[in-house]
C-alpha cells in the first residue's frame, strides 16, 4: 500500500500513477472539501478538477491513517513540509519527497528537513518534468529517482514505475532537489520576460544562463554536474520556463506585466514555490559565496525593490564575461 501526504495537484497525480495497478492508495488532504470530493466524487475538485481519479485511491484528514502505508510520497508545499512530517510517529518508514524548495529560514534542502523530522526513515527524492495535469491523464513522462543507497532506489523506481511513468535512477539527492528549487525561481524570470515581451531569445538566454547559476549554486552545495544536466535539472528548467501551465512562469507574466507580487500572490489556494524560494536561495548563495544575478533579480522583483523594467535593464548592464 503506498500512502500520499498532500492532496494538491501534484499528490493526487502521484495518487493517481500509483493507483494505475488497482493499488490500494492512501491519501492525506488538509482539506475536508478535498476529502469528500475524492471519497465520493473520485475527483480532486479544488486542486485537479476534471480529471477521473481510480476508485482505488482513499483520502482521509487522519494522517495516522494514511501514515500505516508504506512507502510514503510526500507532497506537501515545501514551506510545510516540517510541520507535516512532524505529525508522523517515529516508526522506520520510507519516504519520497516530491517537493521542490528550500525551507525559509533553516535554507535546508527537504531531505535535511526529512532526516530531522524522520530519524530513522530512509530518503529518496522524485523529481523531474512533470506537469500534473499531464501525469494524471497518462501521458508519457520521465523523472529522476534519487537515493543515497542505490538498491533502496531501485526497488522503489520498481514499485512506482508505469507504462508512461518512467523513473530513472540516481544517487545525487541533492542535486536532484537543487534543480527542482532553483527552477522555480528560473521560471518566474522566464515569466517576466514573456510579460514584458522580450522575445524568445531573450527566454533562451535567460534558460541558459539560469542553467549557469543553477550549476554554479549546486556544484557548490556538492551536487553532481550530470544530476544538473538531467530530467530533475535542465529538463524541469526547460519545461517550467515555457509554459503557462507552470504556476511560477505565470507569475513571472503576471510581475512582467506590471503587476505587484502581493497581488498576484494574495488569495491563491496554489502554490508557486519559487516566491519562496527566491529569498533563501539568495541568502543561501550569499552564504556559499555564488553568483546567482538572475535569482537575486527575481527576488529584488518580488520584494519590491525594483521594477520589472530596472530588473531586465540591471541584467543586460553587468559587465562582459566568459560564458562559462
Ligand atoms: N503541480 C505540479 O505540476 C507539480 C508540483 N510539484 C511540487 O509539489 C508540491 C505541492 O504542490 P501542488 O501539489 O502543485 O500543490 P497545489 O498548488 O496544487 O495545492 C496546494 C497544496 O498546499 C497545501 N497546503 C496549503 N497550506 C498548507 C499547510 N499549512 N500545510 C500543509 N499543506 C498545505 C494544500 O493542502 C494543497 O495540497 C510543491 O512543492 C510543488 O513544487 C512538483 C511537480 C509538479
Ligand atoms: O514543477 C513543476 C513541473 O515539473 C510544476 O511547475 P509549477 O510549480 O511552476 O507549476
Amino acid at each position: 500500500m503506498i500512502g500520499v501526504l498532500g492532496a494538491g495537484a501534484w499528490g493526487t497525480a502521484l495518487a493517481q500513477v500509483a493507483a494505475a495497478d488497482g493499488r490500494e492508495v492512501r491519501l492525506w488532504a488538509r482539506e475536508l472539501e478535498v476529502v469528500a470530493s475524492i471519497n465520493e466524487a473520485h475527483e480532486n475538485h479544488l486542486f485537479l478538477p476534471g480529471v477521473p481519479l481510480a476508485p482505488s485511491i482513499r483520502a482521509s484528514d487522519d494522517l495516522a491513517w494514511v501514515a500505516e502505508a508504506d512507502p510514503l510520497l510526500v507532497v506537501t508545499p515545501s514551506q510545510h513540509m516540517r510541520s507535516v512530517l512532524s505529525g508522523l510517529d517515529a516508526r522506520q518508514r520510507q519516504l519520497i519527497l516530491c517537493c521542490k524548495g528550500i525551507e525559509a529560514g533553516t535554507m535546508q534542502l527537504m531531505h535535511e528537513v526529512a532526516h530531522e523530522t524522520c530519524p530513522s526513515a530512509t530518503i529518496a527524492v522524485l523529481s523531474g518534468p512533470t506537469f500534473a495535469h499531464e501525469v494524471a491523464k497518462g501521458l508519457p513522462t520521465a523523472i529522476t529517482l534519487a537515493c543515497a543507497d542505490a538498491g533502496i532506489g531501485r526497488k522503489l523506481a520498481a514499485l512506482i514505475a508505469r507504462p508512461a511513468f518512467r523513473p530513472y535512477l540516481a544517487t545525487d539527492v541533492v542535486g536532484a532537489e537543487i534543480g527542482g528549487a532553483v527552477k522555480n525561481v528560473l521560471a518566474i524570470a522566464c515569466g517576466v520576460v514573456e510579460g514584458r515581451g522580450l522575445g524568445q531569445n531573450a527566454r533562451a538566454s535567460m534558460i541558459s544562463r539560469g542553467f549557469a547559476e543553477m550549476t554554479r549554486f549546486g556544484l557548490a552545495r556538492g551536487a553532481h554536474a550530470e544530476t544538473l544536466a538531467g530530467l530533475s535539472g535542465l529538463g524541469d528548467l526547460v519545461l517550467t520556463c515555457s509554459s503557462t501551465s507552470s504556476r511560477n512562469f505565470s507569475l513571472g507574466v503576471g510581475l512582467g506585466q506590471g503587476r505587484a507580487a502581493a497581488d498576484l500572490l494574495a488569495d491563491r489556494r496554489t502554490v508557486a514555490e519559487g516566491a519562496f524560494t527566491a529569498p533563501v536561495l539568495r541568502a543561501a548563495a550569499a552564504a556559499a559565496g555564488v553568483d546567482m544575478p538572475i535569482a537575486q533579480a527575481v527576488c529584488a522583483l518580488l520584494e519590491g525593490e525594483a521594477t520589472a523594467e530596472q530588473m531586465i535593464d540591471a541584467l543586460l548592464a553587468r559587465p562582459l564575461r566568459a560564458e562559462w
